[in-house]
């Protein structure tokens, strides 16, 4: 594990930003923390970096206690850093590269990475907002950190930029960077990250791969037909081991989760082997939205 957080809580006077937080984050991963405004995601960030001191609870980074050495190894981007509008893109990366003590060879590196090493001498103030987050971005690589913490990192961008830094941030995370980052946006999260904690009025709703919690399985919605009564659907539903989470739904209707090995036409075929004749079967994708909201609400 890169960064194990531990029943973590912090307090702000009689505020509770956060309450028993236990989270892990597996090296290689893309971690996102989704959540809306003020449900702790900033917190939980400064905590992990020893910004914050936690009310309760323990951060490990790399296995140990957050040391100076860890620290190096750890690139942050909290909120977008201010450049000097008239110096180019590579004098900017200069003083943050004395700054962090880096070796100046890294800026023709960073600046590759980012995408800017043909605007490299321009000033930064004539840079589109995507170009400046990249920079942004630039200046966290420099010390060749295996982890990047980005908090909210398309914030405030138009969409050309939002399209840029999240194919850089793919791009960091396919070169195998371990990435953890905060956004309320529930697309960008789906889109960018591998693993996902939901956090809510600072509480962990759930957490894991994305594929397991935003996109549980769809649903099949199945009517009997009039030969065949809800009850006697019921029932040949329980025979089946592969399916789940039976439901019953409006106007007559059941409905049910598949596993991944079986389609809605084994479902019929084995209903019609049992007796039952449908009237009705209708697959219905559940929207990461929903999911979301459910998770939330
Ligand atoms: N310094 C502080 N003093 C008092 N309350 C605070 C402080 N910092 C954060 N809070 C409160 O703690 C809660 C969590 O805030 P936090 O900034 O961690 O959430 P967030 O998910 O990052 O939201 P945002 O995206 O708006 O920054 C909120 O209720 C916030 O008002």
């Amino acid at each position: 594990m890169v960064l194990e957080l531990d029943h973590l809580s912090k307090r702000y006077g009689g505020t509770e930003a956060l309450r028993d937080l236990t989270l892990h984050v597996p090296a290689g991963s893309v971690y996102g923390l989704l959540g809306p405004n003020g449900s702790g995601k900033t917190t939980t960030l400064g905590l992990a970096l020893g910004v914050l001191n936690p009310t309760a609870g323990a951060v490990r980074w790399f296995g140990q206690a957050l040391s100076a050495a860890s620290k190096r190894r750890v690139g942050v981007l909290l909120e977008t850093p201010n450049f000097y509008p008239y110096l180019s893109a590579r004098q900017n990366l200069q003083v943050v590269a004395e700054v962090k003590r880096a070796p100046t060879s890294q800026l023709d590196e960073v600046l590759e990475t980012v995408g800017l090493r043909n605007r490299q001498h321009d000033a930064f103030q004539g840079f589109s907002l995507g170009m400046k987050q990249r920079l942004a971005l630039a200046s966290t690589l420099l010390g060749q950190p295996e982890v990047l913490v980005l908090d909210e990192p398309t914030n405030g961008l138009d969409p050309q930029g939002i399209a840029e830094v999240r194919t850089l941030v793919q791009r960091l995370a396919a070169e195998g960077k371990t990435i953890i980052l905060a956004s309320h946006l529930l697309d960008e999260i789906e889109k960018v990250c591998t693993h996902v904690a939901v956090l809510q009025r600072g509480q962990l709703r759930a957490a894991g791969a994305v594929r397991d919690i935003l996109t549980s399985a769809d649903r099949v919605v199945l009517r009997p037909g009039p030969a065949s009564s809800l009850q006697a659907l019921r029932e040949a539903l329980a025979q089946l081991p592969w399916i789940s989470d039976v439901q019953a739904e409006a106007e007559g209707r059941v409905s049910v989760v598949l596993d991944s090995a079986h389609d809605p036409a084994a479902l019929n075929e084995a209903l019609f082997r049992q007796g039952i004749v449908l009237a009705g079967l209708e697959l219905r994708h559940r929207s990461l939205e929903s999911q979301f909201l459910a998770l939330t609400s």
